[in-house]
């Protein structure tokens, strides 16, 4: 087959691109060849086609956002090819380049994205130990955790949800199976190679500013080569690493955050969804983090506490100040599109708006005392000020983005084409006195451009410098040397035009690129202004509470579970006391009366009071806990062949493994998921395990034998939650009491539940026929006592 000069240059650039779909501009559309277009018209649902026998399918050029989305999603990388050179210009085969490599994780354009961080992870592994850094490229966010703790690594990858994973070759395949939905890619050694990388990317003139070890430099060489290689750009936009460890921070395993429904997810209701009164997406993202990173410092924490306070107590600032912040646009990712030059007009209008808010933010700021005034680029508002519509149309180059005044000589451009159809008419008329015909019609059309219409009855008066353009079946079509002169300035103006307005858009951004650092700073403050007065806001919206600190007290009287109590009627507040020679709670109850929602809204509040939230209670005294544990409710891990019950115990074993006397671990029913006597031989045993540990421990429990637990160590109290039963109702008061349950009342919600009554019947008799004698018994349940006669202690 004959290979043409433009399957060529499509050949020479699909061989670099091999790994990722090639989407070819050919005029108005992007095309795919061979196997890509195979898989392009198959995802998108286009017709396959073919061009000189190569298969072949395209899109249209001004539909490519949406069609790469969809690819995207469906798994693929793709490259966009454009064309570098205005066709009109060159009658050569153009310049084509390659401009952009889209994977899931290195989206920066808006309409791709939702309101939260869009993360990949570079993922990397050396003798043991574990670096992750994490990036959203739209933000130029950039966090990096390194640990020895594989499971450490992996909680941290799905807590923060991330889009794509980038890795050493040895480490693709176990991603892949741990992570099976998530874009994950290798990357030669080569990308980790190269440390100036990070030196030039951030200006550095010493690799060790940051403090980060070899292997976390080395990996952030590969992110940063990485990211140029997807953006086709040697100048990133991106932040200093932020180091995420657990000196300074809790770093949550992924069950906790889901046990305890932190973040969105597959549960539903949330702590982020109730906290997010955020007003900027900023503030949003920001939100999540410190929900997912609660503050391990006292002294932080006091200080986060001691800001929203003060936002509390001056409600009429406090409102004002929101006011402003909801008119705060989404700066982090406009100048992370402008760094991209991906940005739209509306981006620097937006950018505007934004920057214009600010003084009246800073007379406001002075009310409070807990902010440094916000630094903002002033000369850069008047310079976006001048330069930009306030309402702009379309792209620049099209005429309706740069604001009149703003450059003379593209005003005089302007002018010019405006004038025209003025000059149009005065021509006209001039032509109609000229030549005797009043039908005379100057006119537009896109394929021949201007020309002067006459009827075929007046064929017989055009003068002699009329030439012939177009016949019509009524009238001819012509143009003289002064309508060719005219012409050929509108069409130079009109080319003009778009060339200035494009290299003054430009010239815009790049003044909004110069501006940068201050302008990022200016985006991590008003996140952080967003997320304290929300938590304020939260504070009255909710009647929360400031929490206090003590070294081992845990003293919370009138709590609240702030999820639950958001969407059930009549929640009833409980409280608990823990201390060091009280710290471990048994809680045994019925199924439904309110005991999981009681060591949960125990772990809540302490995580809230962490990340400097209020908390829903009406006092709370609370130690600082270096971490929060759980381990609750039935989850099987089938796919990676654990059973639920395994799963259970992987999860106990950390928790064994990792706690410490300042942490605090709620346990869910641990050990129902085998036979009676080795569930309740293994909780006894684990319990034994942390009470000597000195952790703060709540577990609910339906064995009702680890109450015996108190017996033995004085650190344990017994709770229960209150039964009422009014003849043949029972009744859930959700009151946490000092005591032990004495029945489970499993039989009365599985009628609640809908259990056809014969069966429950049946219950009954099984009930009463063989465990009558074990039952009540001075008040309590001593049937497995009996059986077993002591726990080893
Ligand atoms: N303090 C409370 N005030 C009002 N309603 C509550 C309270 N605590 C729990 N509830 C309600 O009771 C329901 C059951 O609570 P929860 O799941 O905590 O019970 P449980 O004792 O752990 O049950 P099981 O042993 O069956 O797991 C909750 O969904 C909630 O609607």
């Amino acid at each position: 087959m004959k290979v043409t000069p433009l399957m060529e240059q499509y050949l020479r650039i699909k061989e670099q691109y091999k790994d990722s779909i090639l989407l070819f501009r050919l005029g108005d559309f992007y095309e795919a060849f061979f196997e890509d277009a195979k898989i392009v018209s198959k995802v998108l649902n286009i017709v396959l086609t073919r061009r000189q026998d190569a298969p072949m399918a395209g899109i249209p050029y001004h539909a490519l956002n949406t069609y790469l989305k969809k690819l995207v999603e469906a798994g693929y990388k793709v490259a966009i090819c454009d064309q570098m050179e205005e066709p009109s210009k060159s009658k050569k085969l153009i310049r084509r380049e390659v401009t952009r490599v889209v994977t899931p994780g290195s989206i920066v354009e808006d309409e791709f994205l939702s309101e939260t961080n869009n993360y990949m992870a570079v993922v990397s592994e050396e003798k043991g130990r574990y670096c992750t850094v994490f990036c959203d490229v739209s933000t130029g966010e950039v966090l990096v955790h390194e640990s020895s703790d594989e499971q450490e690594t992996l909680d941290l990858l799905k807590n923060y949800s991330i889009s794509q994973i980038v890795c050493s070759e040895h480490l693709k395949s176990s991603l892949r199976e741990r992570f099976p939905g998530v874009y994950t890619e290798s990357i030669s050694e080569w990308y980790f190679s190269d440390l100036e990388e990070v030196e030039k990317a951030y200006n550095l003139k010493d690799i060790h500013h940051f403090e980060l070890s070899p292997l976390a430099l080395k990996t952030l060489a590969a992110l940063i080569k990485y990211v140029k290689y997807t953006m086709i750009t040697e100048d990133l936009n991106l932040k200093p690493p932020l180091l995420i460890s657990q000196r300074d921070y809790m770093i949550l395993d992924s069950a906790t955050v889901e046990n305890l429904s932190l973040i969105p997810g597959d549960r539903g209701k949330n702590l982020f969804d109730v906290l997010n009164n955020t007003e900027t997406p900023m503030g949003a993202r920001l939100l999540k983090k410190w929900i997912l990173h609660p503050l391990v410092d006292r002294k932080q924490i006091e200080e986060r506490l001691e800001a929203v306070e003060r936002l509390v107590n001056d409600r009429v600032s406090l409102e004002e100040m929101r006011n402003f912040l909801s008119n705060v646009r989404d700066v982090e990712r406009i100048v992370s599109r402008v760094e991209y030059n991906r940005s739209v007009p509306r981006d620097l209008v937006a950018l505007r708006e934004t920057l214009e808010i600010i003084p009246k933010l800073n007379e406001i700021l002075s009310n409070f005392g807990v902010f440094n005034k916000l630094a903002f680029p002033e000369e850069l508002v008047d310079l976006l000020r001048r330069a930009i519509e306030d309402d702009p149309l379309g792209s620049p180059g099209e005429g309706k983005v740069i604001k009149r005044g703003f450059s003379p000589e593209l005003d005089e451009y302007r002018d010019l084409l405006e004038h025209a159809e003025e000059r149009l008419k005065e021509f006209e008329e001039k032509e109609r006195e000229r030549t005797g015909i009043q039908k005379l019609r100057v006119g537009y059309n896109q394929v021949f451009g201007y020309y002067i219409e006459v009827t075929k009855a007046n064929l017989d008066k055009i003068p002699d410098d009329y030439e012939r353009k177009q016949t019509l079946v009524n009238s001819e079509r012509f143009i003289t040397p002064e309508l060719k002169e005219f012409e050929t300035k509108i069409m130079a103006a009109k080319e003009r035009i778009e060339e200035m307005e494009k290299e003054l858009f430009k010239s815009v951004c790049e003044e909004v690129k110069k501006h940068k650092e201050v302008l990022l700073k200016l985006s991590e403050d008003l996140a952080k202004m967003d997320v304290l007065s929300t938590l304020a806001y939260d504070a009255i919206l909710y009647n929360y509470t400031k929490p206090v600190f003590s070294e081992d007290r845990l003293e919370i009287k009138g709590g609240r579970h702030p999820v639950v109590e958001r969407f059930t009627q009549n929640f009833v507040e409980n409280d608990i006391y823990m201390d060091n020679e009280k710290r471990f709670v048994v809680i045994t109850g019925p199924n439904m009366s309110g005991k999981s929602t009681f060591i949960r809204q125990v772990g809540l509040i302490s995580l809230m009071a962490q990340i400097g939230s209020f908390v829903p209670a009406q006092k709370a005294i609370l130690p600082v806990f270096d971490r929060i544990f759980t381990r609750m409710g039935a989850r099987d891990d089938l796919a990676g062949g654990r059973s639920t019950f395994l799963v259970e115990m992987n999860e106990m074993a950390l928790i064994l493994l990792k706690s410490t006397e300042k942490s605090l671990v709620l346990l869910d029913e641990v050990g129902r998921g085998t036979s009676t006597q080795d569930g309740v031989s293994i909780a006894w045993a684990i319990s034994e395990e942390l009470i000597k540990r000195g952790c703060k421990v709540l577990f609910a429990t339906h064995f009702t034998e680890l109450t015996e637990l108190e017996k033995h160590f004085p650190q344990v109290q017994n709770k229960t939650i209150l039964v009422k039963e009014e003849g043949k109702n029972v009744i859930f008061t959700h009151k946490v009491v000092d005591g032990v349950a004495d029945r489970s009342y499993g039989i009365e919600v599985a009628k609640i539940a809908g259990i056809p009554d014969r069966v429950i019947n049946r219950a009954y008799e099984i009930l009463e026929r063989n465990f009558k004698n074990h039952t009540k018994k001075n008040g309590k349940s001593n049937r497995f006592s009996q059986q077993i006669p002591l726990f080893p202690v």
